[in-house]
């Protein structure tokens, strides 16, 4: 298949990187846009482009509202001792944000779902937070190593009686050298601020200096319970716990 993306440099390659924003972790490489593992060859990565026949629904996002450091957010270290995620960071707004709003892209290494590229041990791996980039496809972003502020997100077990926010699938508009305009869409996956609902009980949306919450699902931390037990990690045993009772 004839492609308008380069073939991976090499593993690891990342793109340009910016100021990261305060409190940003030190050991965390911060991305202004996903870097794809040598597994994601240029055919895989043509999957995620949007071809003019495709009839998806999903939300296209101009430009502008991409910005690096996202001027919405702010990371937070928790400072609230009955907070869960306590010493912690958090992401939390910084201005109101609206239902159905953008908020970040959620930035990291897109790796596919096989065993040999994937993290066992990141807490940061979309697959296991409810989204991912393509199940079809089985690719995925982990944002352990290298993300954006979105891999701040906690989820809102514990912390609030719902979630104010959720992973959405996105486009975003790219490069390419083959395309009218040199720009085609590219599938990534965001936070947004969830609806206001049927009854409107969400319209408020997020206020500012809130802290944004998504649901991680069940499963996340069903899995973390049972990797817990089997590594004796009683710490983790003990939160995974308390937010299967939340
Ligand atoms: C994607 S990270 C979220 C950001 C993380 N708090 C940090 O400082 O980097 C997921 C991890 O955050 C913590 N976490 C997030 N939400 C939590 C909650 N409701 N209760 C307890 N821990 C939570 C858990 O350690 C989880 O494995």
């Amino acid at each position: 298949m004839k492609s308008d993306l380069k073939a991976p440099q090499k593993e690891d390659a990342v793109t340009p990187q910016t100021i990261p924003p305060p409190n940003w972790p030190s050991d965390v490489t911060y991305l202004t846009d996903q870097t794809y593992s040598s597994a994601v060859d240029v055919e895989l990565r043509s999957k995620l482009s949007r071809s003019p026949s495709d009839n998806i629904s999903w939300i296209k996002l101009a430009s502008n509202l991409i910005i690096t450091p996202c001027p919405l957010v702010a990371i937070t270290t928790i400072a609230d001792e009955k907070h869960p995620a306590h010493g912690q960071r958090g992401l939390f707004a910084v201005q109101h944000l609206i239902p159905d709003s953008f908020v970040c892209l959620y930035l990291g290494h897109v790796h596919t779902n096989s065993m040999s590229d994937t993290d066992p041990h990141s807490d940061y791996d979309l697959t296991d937070l409810v989204a991912c980039l393509d199940r079809e496809i089985g690719l995925s972003v982990d944002a352990a190593k290298s993300g954006n502020e979105s891999r701040c997100a906690n989820d809102y077990r514990g912390v609030a009686e719902r979630p104010n926010a959720e992973f959405r699938d996105c486009f975003i508009q790219v490069p390419s050298v083959k395309r009218a305009g040199g720009l085609r869409w590219e599938r990534r996956v965001g936070i947004f601020v969830l609806s206001a609902g049927k009854a409107g009980k969400r319209k408020a949306g997020i206020k500012a200096g809130e802290e944004i919450l998504v649901s991680y699902g069940k499963g996340f931390w069903e899995g973390r319970k049972t990797i817990a037990t089997f590594r004796k990690d009683f710490e983790m045993l003990r939160i995974a716990e308390a937010a299967l009772e939340a």
